[in-house]
């Protein structure tokens, strides 16, 4: 643990020290997260004072939950809708009347894409990253549904469980966006029936930012291209076994074909 501690160190100073000349340089602009971070840095009015070491902490923080917690969910997403054809059509449809055929999605048409938006909130409930959350202590004796829990009680909340719960839940196990069209249920803490964030005070303090990063990714991947599965692989035969570590990953990664399927001037206009 010490070594990796140290190898993590030595890669977040060689960030910090390339993002500290950088800043040096003429005509600077603030580019990324640790450009902000290390501007907040310098702020002496800030009510709590960002230290150097703090922006090494937060860095460490984007990356170790930003990434692998996002792209795990939009390769599930991914994986879901290539058992369901009629479900990708349905998303497709969305994307091709709202954005049209000649540009990218972008962070804020996101509200207008309902579809997206359930196909993103059916994804965490049946696949959540974190199947169980931070443990929690009972500070005093208290009483949650039918259980009576004594103070200094470790409490393990299994959203996994909660989630494909056939009491609340019709055909729980099936993918089906649909059931959240016209539903208040949302994935920010307040309904308790889906919280693949978490919840109350140590809920993920990054879920506005992963949710908005697989909503546009996920998005964009399925308006820009059409995907199928290789050779003879039919999709209800796609393997969806998880393994469960830091995060719940495919056991086998997605492996897939992707064409364009908008304007070719649209690609290069990424690069
Ligand atoms: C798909 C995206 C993400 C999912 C599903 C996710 C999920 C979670 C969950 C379930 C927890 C535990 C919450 C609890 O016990 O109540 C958590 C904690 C945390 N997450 Fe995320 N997260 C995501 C993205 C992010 C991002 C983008 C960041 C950072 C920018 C982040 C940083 C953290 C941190 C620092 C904690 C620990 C909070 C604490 O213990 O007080 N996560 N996350």
């Amino acid at each position: 643990m010490k070594v990796l501690s140290k190898k993590l160190d030595q890669f977040l100073e060689r960030v910090l020290v390339e993002h500290e000349a950088r800043r040096k340089t003429t005509g600077y602009t603030n580019r990324d997260m640790v450009d902000v971070l290390l501007e907040l840095a310098e702020d002496p009015m800030l009510d709590v004072k960002l230290e150097r070491h703090g922006v090494k902490a937060f860095t460490q923080d984007l990356l170790a939950g930003g990434t692998e917690s996002s792209a795990v969910t939009v390769e599930w997403a991914m994986s879901e809708l290539l058992k369901k054809p009629e479900i990708f059509k349905k998303a497709t449809k969305e994307l091709d009347q709202v954005i049209g055929q000649n540009r990218w999605v972008m962070e804020k048409d996101i509200p207008s894409l309902p579809y997206v938006e359930a196909i993103v909130k059916e994804t965490m409930r049946l696949h959540p990253v974190s199947p169980m959350l931070s443990p929690r202590l009972a500070r005093e004796d208290c009483k949650v549904g039918e259980y009576d829990i004594k103070k200094g009680t470790q409490v393990l909340v299994n959203i996994w469980t909660i989630h494909i719960d056939p009491l609340i839940w019709e055909n729980p196990n099936e993918f089906n966006p649909d059931r959240f069209i016209g539903k208040e249920i949302d994935v920010k803490g307040q309904d308790f029936e889906l919280l693949p964030f978490g919840s109350g005070r140590r809920m993920c303090p990054g879920y506005a930012l992963g949710l908005k990063v697989i909503q546009s990714s996920l998005a964009n991947l399925l308006h820009g291209f059409n995907w199928s599965l290789p050779g003879e692989v039919k999709p209800e035969e796609l393997d969806m076994e998880e393994i469960y570590g830091l995060s719940t990953p495919r056991k086998f990664p997605l492996v897939v074909i992707a064409e364009p399927r908008l304007p070719l001037g649209l690609y290069n206009s990424m690069i």
